[in-house]
This record gives C-alpha cells, structure tokens and sequence, in this order.
C-alpha cells in the first residue's frame, strides 16, 4: 500500500463564475523514502496540487489517501491536525517569520509537539547544527543569506518530524553551490524514510530525485522512476503532535510586542493617556469628595443635629427651615422658643449623647473703636462646632465671642487683624422681652478667636449670653438645641425621629438640620462633577480603543504571510485569533502599568503643589480605582482586539501564504 494516494484530483479556479480547470484528474501513489520531483511548465498547477497534498486547499475534488486513511478536506479541523503532524513546508521565499530569531523560528513548528522545553529546544539545535547554522541560531532572518533562510526553513520543516516535506520550488532563488546544498539536504530526509515532494522548473534538480513526475495541461503525462526509493528505517524516532497551547501564542505575541517596541511604546503610551484620564479624574473625584467631608466635618460635629422650632407644623426641607428660620427670627423672635417640655422630648430619644440650649439672634452690630460691623446670624458656641474652625485664638470662654475672619478684618484693617484677638468689642443687638416688646441689649465682650473659612461663624459663650440678656430683663429661652447622637450612622434616622415628633393638634413641631443632609446636597454636586469628569475620561478611553483596533488591523494585514506560514505549521484558526488577542491583552496591561506610573507622579506633584494651599492631598486613588483601571485596560483591550483578530483567522492560508 502506497504511504499516499491521490485519487481523480480535480480543480477549477472560477472568475465570474466561469470555471478555469487547473487539475483534470490526477491520480497519482507515493511511498516514504522517495525524493519526488513535479515537474512542468509554469502555471500547469503544481502549486495548486502541493497545496492539495499538504492540506491547505480544502476547495478540490478527488480523495486524498494517507496510510490508507481518507482525508476528509471538508472538516478544517482534521487538516489542521493532518499538518500539524504528517507535513512540513519549504518554501521558494523561505516564509521564516522576520521577527522571531532562527532558533525561534524552528522552535514555533516545535511548540506543537508533547516534548518538554529542554528536548525542544535540543532538538532545534540539533537540527539547526546538521543544516550548519549552529553559530547563526540567535540572528533574525533578515542578517541570513538567501542559502541560510533556505536552511532555516529546512531545519523548520523537520522540526516536528512530518512523514511528508513538501518543498516548492526550494532551490528556485539559490546559486549553485546553495542550490547543490540544499538539494542534498532533501536527499537526506529522503534517506530518513520521508517522503520528499519537490515543485521544481529545472531538469537539473529533478534529476536529483528518485523519481520524476511530469505535469501537463492539468494531468499526468510522465512518471519516471530514476532510482529506487530509499529503505525506510526500522524504528523511526516518532514525535508525537499536540494544538499548540496557549502559553506559546503567549509567548509569540509579547516577542512580537518587544521586537517593534518602539513603535509599540507610542501605542501604549497613547493607551496609558486615556487611562491615566480615567485614573486621575477618579483620584479627584476621590479628593475632592473627601476635601468637602473634610471641610465641613472641621466645622461642625457630624454626630450633631441642630433642633429648631417648626412654626408651621408641617414638613419643612432642610432650604425651607433656613429661611423660615431667618424670616422669624427677625420678624417673631417668640414664635422659635423652644419649651422645656420640647427639651424633654429630644432628651428622650435614644442614642442621644447630649442635648444642649442654645440661643440665636438674628441681626447685631459690632463696635471696635470707631469702627463698626454689623452682622446677620449669632449663635451660642454649642458641640456641633468644632474646635478646629477656629483658626486664630480660641473658643469663647465667660464673656468672650469668635468672630469671623472677615469681621476681624472690617473691625481692626486687613493687616492687624489678628491683633484683635484678646481686645474688647462693643456688641449690640434688639430682642424682647416675654411680653414681647422691643429691647435694646448691649455689652462689652472680648474676642476669644477668629474663625475662617467657608462655614466660618460668629459664636459667643452661652453663660455670657444668658447673662445679656437677663441683665436687660429680655426673654432668655433658648431657640435652639444641639442633639448629639452617640453614633454617625443613626444621626440621620434620629433627624427624622425629630422631624416627626407632633403636638397634640397633630403637627409637626420641632426641625433637624444635620451635616449629613447637607453633605448630601453637596455630594450630589460632586458626583454630577465626577459624572462630567467620568465622561472626558471615557472619549480618551475611547480613543485609545480605536487607537488599538486601528493597530491591530494594521498589524494583521503586516502579519498575513506569517499566518499563511503558522497556519501551515498546523495552527488552528483559534490559535491565530488567541495571537493576536494576547498581543492587545499585554499593550492594555502595560498601558494601564505606565498610566498607574504617570498618575502616581502626577498626583504626587498636585497634592504637593496644593498642599500648601488647601491642607489636603486633593488627588486620592484607591486601590479600587487601581484595579479596576487594570482590569478596564485589559477588557477593552480584549475587545479592541477581537474584530481584528477574528478577521486574522479567517484568512484563507493560501491565499495568507501569498501575501506580498
Ligand atoms: N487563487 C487563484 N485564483 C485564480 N486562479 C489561480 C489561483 N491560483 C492559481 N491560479 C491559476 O491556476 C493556474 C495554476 O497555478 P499554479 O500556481 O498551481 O501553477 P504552477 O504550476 O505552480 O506555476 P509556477 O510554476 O509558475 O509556480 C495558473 O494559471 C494560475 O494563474
């Protein structure tokens, strides 16, 4: 039984649907250990039936016969496997990958086989060494002469051991002494028991063979035998075939990334810029948020509710209770006492620390000297101010005020402002009395401190107050209480408690201000900032995806004749897609590795530049954020790929392998 047997082969080429026949019946029966030469005139089909022997046209008809087993060219999965073990490829242009070193040239045909690394790479060497290239094995292709590619692609071909070398027109761009080399060589594997398969033009060449088959207008019109074939050996080593693993595209796409670094490097860097967007706007959102939290919980106590009283009985927002507040202070003072039954009530409620008096006035005048200040909004220094407001000096102590910066500065001139601390101030205000007529209060008190920044508030000592307004015989009932909650996290249901306590007409009686409420107005400006922020940094983000699709688009059609050439190593479609998906993956994780590079220096520089300025590193990254700008590089660089990589695998392998 004949090793291969190729029964009624035919083939047509159609251009607009008119059929060119190429092969009009072949048949024809090789055995291993033969040197075989196809010879004829050029476009007769020689190519065109190698590609049928050696699996990669699927599109003929006839039957191809291997150790008496039908190849079946419908299932592309059986011809992946039928090349992968039974055939290797020697080409007239060499085909050798132009950025893989020689070693790694022969060791790609080798990654599809069960030996282990070691044994692979011996085995490269070894045969890189009997084609005489031992001391060219970590060149690249392009420092080889025409003869080294050739041997190269040789010892390539060898590599996993195939029964069957098909070598078309291999000597076709060598001098003679190359071309006497290399003929000798396929003599060689001959020797081996292979079955050796050469397209060639010249006489001269064919005479070399064991056997010369003539190819004329489609069929077979000479078969002569020169000499007989060779033994085939009795225990012929045998490698045994295995799909390429995912680790060896791995490889392969990060050798392919390192070999055009350069250009590479600009990708990534414009990659790692939309990231870096992405992470910075984040780190701001971070900051920026904090920074407020910051602020406010700096000037009042979180765990702090002010209680104010409801004058008009129903459900008042956080806004409403502040003007409602303001139009009644001024015009009803009476209408926000609070009572000592009120008092009662706040002091009832669970995980209540505290609950303190307070008095607020609404308007007043300072008087320092000559000069006067007249202010809107006082209040007695109660818990939910924090120390730290006070920026200058210190909290009012008996018949002492805090003053804002500002007041300081109209009271005393921006530049001895801070002398004032310690002076006395003439402070003046109208309230009433119980009957509710008008009195006209007055006293001498001393700044205690100053208090500066966004929230800043004037704020005298309660005793002191109480003291005022008793001495001028005006109702001194406190219009506001502080209720500290033990813990943050029942502060907001404990401001709805208060909210809903009711009277006996059923309505609502007293109002809650907490930080949290406000906090939360505030938050919402933050998040529409991040929200906006968020959206520049997805269009660089999205950039950068085009950016990879654009690239790995060029990068496949660069690449064609390389898949042509792993494609007839054996590797499946899968294999191909997997490259260049894994070549994406790894510019998105080094996009992300420089972006997290660039955003920590970046970062580092505004934190230090506004340090000074605002007391808080503004730019805050998580290690949330980091992670998930990782794992977004990578998935969008999965993605990009994937068009791209899909469009790679479909490539027919001939039409790849023809590829300029
Ligand atoms: N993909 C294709 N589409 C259409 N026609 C094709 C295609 N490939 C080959 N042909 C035609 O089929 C014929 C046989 O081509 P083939 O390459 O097999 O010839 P060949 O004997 O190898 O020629 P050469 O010795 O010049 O390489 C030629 O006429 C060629 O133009």
């Amino acid at each position: 039984m004949a090793f291969l047997e190729l029964h009624d082969i035919r083939k047509a080429y159609y251009l607009d649907k008119e059929a060119f026949p190429v092969l009009k019946g072949i048949d024809l029966q090789f055995s291993r250990g033969e040197f075989v030469s196809i010879l004829g005139e050029s476009g007769g089909g020689k190519s065109t039936l190698m590609n049928i022997i050696g699996g990669l046209d699927r599109d003929f008809e006839g039957q191809v016969l291997v150790n008496g087993q039908v190849l079946d060219h419908a299932k592309e999965k059986q011809l992946d496997d039928y090349r992968r073990a039974m055939v290797g490829y020697i080409y007239q242009s060499y085909n050798l990958i132009s950025h893989l070193t020689v070693l790694d040239n022969v060791l790609i045909a080798l990654d599809m086989t069960t030996l282990s690394r070691e044994e692979r790479r011996a085995r490269a060497l070894k045969l890189l060494d009997q084609v005489g290239l031992s001391e060219q094995v970590h060149k690249h292709p392009n420092h080889l002469s025409g003869g080294q590619k050739q041997r190269v692609a040789i010892a390539r071909a060898l590599a996993s051991d195939p029964q069957i070398i098909i070598a078309d027109e291999p000597t076709g761009a060598l001098d003679s002494e190359n071309t006497q080399e290399v003929l000798a060589l396929l003599d060689n594997i001959a020797k081996d028991g292979k079955l050796v398969i050469a397209v060639t033009h010249s006489q001269e060449v064919a005479d070399h063979g064991t056997r010369i088959v003539h190819l004329a207008d489609g069929k077979i019109d000479g078969d002569q035998r020169l000499r007989p074939a060779y033994p085939i050996p009795a225990a012929p080593t045998v490698i045994k075939p295995k799909q390429l693993p995912a680790t060896a595209s791995y490889r392969m796409a990060f050798k392919h990334l390192m070999y055009n670094f350069w250009r590479n490097s600009l990708i990534m860097l414009g990659t790692a810029i939309g990231i870096f967007a992405v992470l910075l706007f984040s780190g701001l959102g971070n900051g920026i948020n904090g920074y407020i939290q910051d602020q406010i919980n700096s000037l009042t106590n979180p765990r702090s509710i002010t209680v104010l009283k409801n004058p008009t009985g129903k459900r008042l927002t956080q806004d409403q209770v502040q003007s409602a507040l303001m139009q009644n202070m001024a015009a009803d003072p009476q209408s926000m006492v609070l009572s000592n039954g009120d008092f009662n009530r706040l002091a009832k409620l669970a995980d209540g620390a505290s609950v303190e008096k307070g008095n607020m006035i609404g308007g007043y005048r300072l008087n320092y000297g000559k000069l006067q200040q007249s202010g809107t909004n006082m209040t007695t220094w109660n818990k939910s101010v924090t120390a730290s407001s006070i920026k200058h000096g210190h909290r009012p102590g008996n018949n002492e005020i805090v003053l804002t910066k500002q007041q300081a500065i109209q009271l005393a001139g921006p530049r001895s402002y801070r002398q004032l601390i310690g002076k006395q101030v003439k402070l003046s205000f109208n309230w009433v009395n119980k009957q509710g007529a008008p009195v006209a209060i007055e006293g001498t008190v001393r700044v205690a401190g100053l208090s500066e920044g966004a929230s800043a508030g004037t704020t005298i000592n309660y005793a002191t107050m109480q003291r005022l307004l008793r001495q001028h015989d005006a109702d001194a009932r406190p219009n506001f209480a502080v209720f500290v909650a033990k813990k943050l996290s029942t502060v907001e249901s404990t401001a709805n408690q208060i909210n809903n306590l009711r009277n006996g007409q059923n309505e609502r009686i007293l109002s809650a201000i907490t930080v949290g409420s406000v906090l939360k107005t505030v938050n919402t400006y933050v998040r529409l900032a991040s929200t906006i922020l968020a959206a520049i940094a997805g269009i660089s983000l999205l950039v950068s995806v085009l950016m990879i699709i654009v690239t790995m688009y060029m990068s496949v059609s660069e690449r064609t004749k390389e898949i042509g050439i792993l494609r007839a190593l054996g590797e499946r479609k899968k294999d191909i897609r997997r490259l260049f998906t894994s070549e994406s993956i790894f510019i998105g994780l080094f996009s992300a590795i420089l972006a997290l590079g660039i955003v920590a220096v970046v970062s580092l520089i505004l934190n230090h530049a506004l340090y000074g300025l605002i007391k808080y590193n503004i730019v805050q990254l998580t290690v949330g954020n980091v992670i998930f700008a990782v794992v977004v590089a990578v998935i969008i660089s999965f993605i990009a790929a994937l068009l791209p990589a899909r469009h790679a695998a479909k490539l027919n392998p001939i039409d790849a392998l023809a590829a300029d």
